[in-house]
């Protein structure tokens, strides 16, 4: 290779190149995108011009059809043709501004060459499209990029493995087409690029990281192979921007069998969806179908129902003392644990084998088919036939059993009165339709289309409502189910209060879930559209019977969990989820461990490393910053005042975005209460979509998977974190800040924090206006 090829000018003169190609190919394509729009617009003007409607015998009308579709395919693929066009311009857009990132000089073993791989977020070819001047940051050969220091390296290649040698690694600072920097690894012991993006100001919407991904995050997003894969990730260890850069890669390496549209992203709140909503557009792919579980989990059940949210049961849970805590705890475990799956599955299997609770199915105010009559037919149907099977057949026969009681009922005269009220309209439809099924059609020809009509009409709510299944009462089954259950002390007096929220139609949290699994596994699931990949952000979230719940659901789709022990909040809710180890050691499970955390300076993750509740190893990115502070108030000062004061200080010390949090929403709506007449405050609670920069109050479980400059805690004492559950709260909550971290309590301070050295944080007593 050319000696010459290293320096920087050359790398100067080669960016100028490549913007001017990008340019090139930008003009090009818009004159091309206006051709094919005109062509659109022209096409759909003209449509019918080419064809000859001509319906007189079969094969006219055949062939009519015939060209119809054929003009129908030209306008698709004209109109498919100037969508790639602007997808492909919005690529070239973005490579105006960062063409890439990086470069590796490759030589292939038993090679003479040396390869130049230039590597940014789309690829670029030539202009005579023979080579390729930008590799996609996914392609094979990328990968090494990612996973080498300069030396001997190897990639997997759709085929095989790759051997050779790096010779070369070099970074890339580009801004809006401007060279920033060089920086070629071998000279560099820090990551310069990635120190400069983790010292950024926070964002309110989250960037991606494919310039600066990590070894071990790219082994996350590379992963392949088992169908399950589990990430413990450290907090700020860049789990969500690892799942996010891995549905991109998986989508590009299964274009022809995953479609955005078959990815499922779960994540934990609405503002935590707007959050990251930008990533996979910024990396040229379509949004996928993002959802929180509690959405997925109302969409399945009953429109009736009320579905309570899980910050609902969070807030309940601490409003508790200790002790009622850890009673209405253990019942809540119980109903996350997989042996309640297996209490559900054993009650319906008695149920099948006697019988379910069904609903008279009336009409006109009148019984038309007595539950006991459904009964005995479930009871007549074969013993061993599953549930949902039964229910089809059951369906069947009561839609059966309608159209003949419809025979019946038109022939009364209650359907001539209906006719009377018919509008001119229908009247004159009835006459056409008459006319056209007889050459003259007589009075009693006309009375009997308007018969059927008003049958039809009057009959299709019913037949709709035994289609829904609503014909089987399973919320009464479910209750019943409830009732019944045996077990300790616990789940004995949890049953009292559940009875009385199901009644009013209210499900708690930790009932939802089953309850939709209960009722599927009764009328089948169901399953609108196929999904093929399932990402689980904050997956230590979820209760082990919510998991295998989607893994029911979704026997055939590869799992992405991703997720932190140490920030279990809801373990509130389960001593169990499915990030832990010993759960994560099925078949054709695997686990990735990130330990190195990067959203916080060292000292803010050398501070929250003492109270980590897990011993999941946190190794803190070398990024320098202040010592956390945490301060008492003393009887001189109120909360109020000492939070002004903060507040007023990060503003001056140039932090843009500030997070006041709090442990529940009561206690947010008092900080607002407080502050909202002296400082430009936003509240953020369950309702929340989006944020800006500027001042906030949170409470923790909803500031989870985001990130501010600043963190205030505001009551740190220990009356608030005391509980072995407010360990996890506390930790995702001093997690959260990005460079700087106050933490204020009056009189004793949390536990928690009492046993953490002198020399990790700045005490202060007291705060002086
Ligand atoms: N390789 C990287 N390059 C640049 N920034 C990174 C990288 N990895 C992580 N970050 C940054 O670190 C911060 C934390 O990342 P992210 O939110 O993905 O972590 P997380 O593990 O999901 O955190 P948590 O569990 O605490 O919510 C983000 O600002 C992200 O942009």
């Amino acid at each position: 290779m050319d000696k010459q090829n290293n320096n920087h000018e050359f790398e100067y003169q080669r960016l100028e190149k490549v913007l001017d190609i990008i340019e090139k190919k930008q003009n090009a394509l818009k004159e091309q995108s206006s051709k094919v729009k005109e062509d659109v617009v022209e096409l759909r003007k003209t449509f019918w011009d080419d064809i000859t409607v001509n319906m007189d015998e079969m094969d006219d009308i055949i062939e009519t059809q015939e060209s119809i579709k054929q003009q129908s395919n030209i306008l698709a693929q004209k109109e498919r043709h100037y969508g790639k066009n602007y997808q492909r311009m919005n690529q070239l857009e973005r490579l105006k501004n960062q063409p890439y990132f990086g470069r590796i000089d490759f030589q292939e073993e038993g090679s003479e060459d040396i390869e130049q791989i230039y590597i940014g977020t789309s690829s670029l070819m030539d202009e005579e499209e023979k080579d390729f001047l930008i590799y996609d940051w996914r392609a094979p050969i990328s990968g090494i990029y990612y996973d080498y220091a300069p030396g001997p390296v190897e990639y997997r290649s759709q085929e095989e493995t790759v051997h050779g040698e790096m010779s070369l690694k070099r970074q890339f600072m580009i801004r809006n087409g401007k060279m920033k920097g060089i920086f070629d690894t071998s000279v560099t012991i820090i990551d310069e690029m990635l120190q400069e993006s983790l010292s950024q100001a926070a964002d309110t919407q989250m960037k991606s990281i494919v310039s600066t991904i990590q070894q071990e995050q790219n082994a996350v997003i590379r992963h392949r192979g088992s169908k399950v894969l589990v990430v413990q990730g450290a907090a700020g260890s860049g789990k969500t921007s690892a799942a996010l850069q891995r549905i991109a890669y998986l989508l590009y390496h299964h274009r022809t069998n995953l479609t955005a549209n078959q990815v499922l992203l779960l994540s934990p709140n609405d503002l935590f969806t707007s959050y990251v909503a930008n990533v996979l557009p910024e990396l040229g792919e379509e949004p996928v179908n993002q959802q929180t579980f509690h959405q997925f989990v109302s969409n399945g059940t009953d429109k009736a129902l009320h579905v309570d949210s899980p910050f609902t049961q969070i807030e309940k849970l601490m409003r508790l003392e200790e002790k009622e805590q850890q009673t209405q705890l253990e019942a809540i475990q119980h109903f996350s644990s997989t042996a309640f799956m297996e209490d559900i599955n054993q009650h319906l299997e008695k149920l099948n084998r006697t019988n379910l609770t069904f609903r008279s199915i009336r009409f006109r105010n009148e019984l038309l088919i007595d539950k006991k009559e459904i009964e005995n037919y479930f009871a007549s149907l074969e013993k061993d036939m599953r549930l949902p099977n039964k229910m089809e057949q059951l369906r069947n026969w009561l839609l059966q059993r309608i159209r003949e009681i419809q025979k019946e009922e038109i022939k009364k005269d209650w359907v001539l009165d209906q006719i009377q009220l018919l509008s001119k309209d229908d009247y004159m439809k009835a006459y056409h339709e008459a006319e056209s099924e007889q050459e003259e059609s007589s009075i009693q020809d006309e009375e009997k289309v308007l018969r059927e009509k008003i049958i039809r009409k009057t009959f299709a709510p019913l037949q709709k409502m035994i289609r829904q299944n609503r014909f089987v009462n399973t919320f009464k089954m479910y209750m019943d189910l409830i009732a019944e259950l045996n077990g300790n002390d616990a789940i004995q007096r949890y049953k009292v209060e559940a009875i009385r929220l199901l009644r009013k139609k209210q499900i708690p949290w930790e009932l939802a879930t089953a309850y939709n699994f209960f009722k599927g596994e009764i009328i089948g699931h169901e399953v609108t559209r196929p999904v093929h990949l399932i990402v689980i952000d904050e997956a230590q979230d979820y209760t082990p019977f919510q998991f295998a719940y989607l893994k029911h659901l979704y026997p055939y789709a590869s799992f992405t969990l991703l997720g932190d022990v140490n920030q279990a909040i809801y373990s509130y809710a389960s001593k169990e989820n499915p990030i832990q180890e010993k759960i994560s050691h099925e078949d054709s499970t695997e686990r990735i461990v990130l330990t190195k955390s990067y959203r916080s300076t060292k000292q803010i993750s050398d501070f929250t490393s003492y109270f980590s509740p897990s011993d999941e190893p946190v190794e803190p990115f070398n990024r320098s910053g202040v010592l956390p502070e945490v301060i008492r108030l003393t009887k001189s000062i109120s909360e109020k005042d000492a939070l002004l004061y903060k507040i007023e200080e990060k503003q001056q010390e140039g932090y843009e975005t500030i997070a006041i949090i709090a442990k529940t929403a009561a206690g947010c709506d008092d900080i607002y209460r407080k502050l909202h007449k002296e400082v430009d405050i936003k509240q953020i609670n369950e309702d929340s979509k989006t944020y800006q920069k500027g001042i906030v109050v949170v409470p923790v479980y909803l500031a989870k998977g985001i990130e501010f400059d600043a963190v205030i805690l505001a009551d740190a004492s220990d009356e608030v974190y005391s509980y072995a559950a407010d360990r996890y709260l506390l930790y995702t909550a001093c997690t959260r800040a990005m460079h700087d971290l106050t933490i204020l309590f009056s009189n004793e301070m949390s536990p928690f924090l009492s046993k953490i050295p002198n020399e990790k944080y700045r005490y202060s007593t007291i705060v002086e206006r």
